[in-house]
């Protein structure tokens, strides 16, 4: 069972798109991140993607960067990450994935971490920089705990490695939309077709979009191509700009949009 991709595909058999927000745990304190996590659910999010700050984030771009620096500045910890996907997956029924590099998962345990994390309530963990030859451990410790470990392709995967992630992968298939680092920016939606149609040859697993989408034209644009987008640097932005409150008028208009197209098509 998956939490992550029966959301999604609930989604998808009622005639809509996924839609998954990313915020970083401790941004701006962890009460805030709570409120902001919990109003994108109460507005249409479908999974959670919660973010544990870590030092040396390399696939993060300046605004989530910048996230991460005033979480760990506020004294933010991966046990504190962890108490709040707790707090999350009490208060609601929304899936929580965390997203998180793999040194924190080396020096806090695999084992002892992938316990923590679904004893949280945790339904899978994102890591950006293990590479599938160096996944098969934590994949297995991750499945004896009944969490699902996100695979990620990106438009620079040749076919075959394409395929083989995508058989490995649990939850959802995490497509990069660009090379480079998150962060808001016009992309061309469309260059992914071929990159997604390998992995539907290779997989039934719903295929998510994310890295650029930051708003709901974009959203929509992206989600054309696949089953699910996701959102992290704009929803960052609106949560500096318009606290918890402005979260939720992001998520609900990207919700609309998506619907609307969906009711289009
Ligand atoms: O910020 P963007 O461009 O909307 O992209 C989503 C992304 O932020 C989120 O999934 C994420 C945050 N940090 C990451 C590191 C690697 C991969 C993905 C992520």
């Amino acid at each position: 069972m998956s939490k992550l991709r029966d959301k999604l595909t609930a989604r998808l058999a009622a005639g809509g798109k996924g839609l998954i927000v990313y915020l970083a745990a401790g941004y701006p304190d962890l009460a805030a991140t709570r409120r902001a996590a919990l109003a994108a659910a109460e507005a249409g999010a479908d999974i959670i993607e919660i973010g544990i700050p870590f030092s040396d984030p390399i696939a993060d771009g300046p605004v989530i960067q910048q996230a991460a620096t005033v979480a760990l500045q506020g004294g933010l910890k991966p046990a504190d990450a962890l108490g709040l996907v707790a707090d999350l997956t009490a208060a609601s029924p929304v899936p929580v994935a965390l997203m998180l590099y793999i040194n924190t998962i080396l020096q806090y345990g695999p084992a002892r971490f992938a316990a923590a994390a679904a004893a949280a309530g945790a339904a899978g963990l994102i890591v950006p920089d293990l590479p599938l030859e160096e996944a098969a451990p934590l994949q297995d410790t991750c499945r004896s705990h009944g969490l699902d470990l996100i695979q990620f392709i990106a438009p620079t995967s040749p076919p075959d490695r394409i395929a083989r992630i995508s058989s490995q992968a649990g939850g959802f298939l995490y497509c990069v939309s660009t090379t480079g680092v998150t962060g808001v920016q016009t992309v061309d939606y469309s260059r992914l077709a071929p990159l997604i149609a390998d992995a539907r040859r290779a997989s039934g697993i719903p295929i998510a979009i994310g890295f650029g989408i930051g708003s709901p034209e974009a959203a929509v644009a992206a989600a054309a191509h696949a089953d699910a987008v996701i959102v992290g640097s704009a929803v960052i932005e609106r949560l500096t700009a318009g606290g918890p409150e402005g979260v939720r008028s992001l998520v609900a208009s990207i919700r609309q949009a998506l619907d609307e197209a969906g009711e289009r098509s």
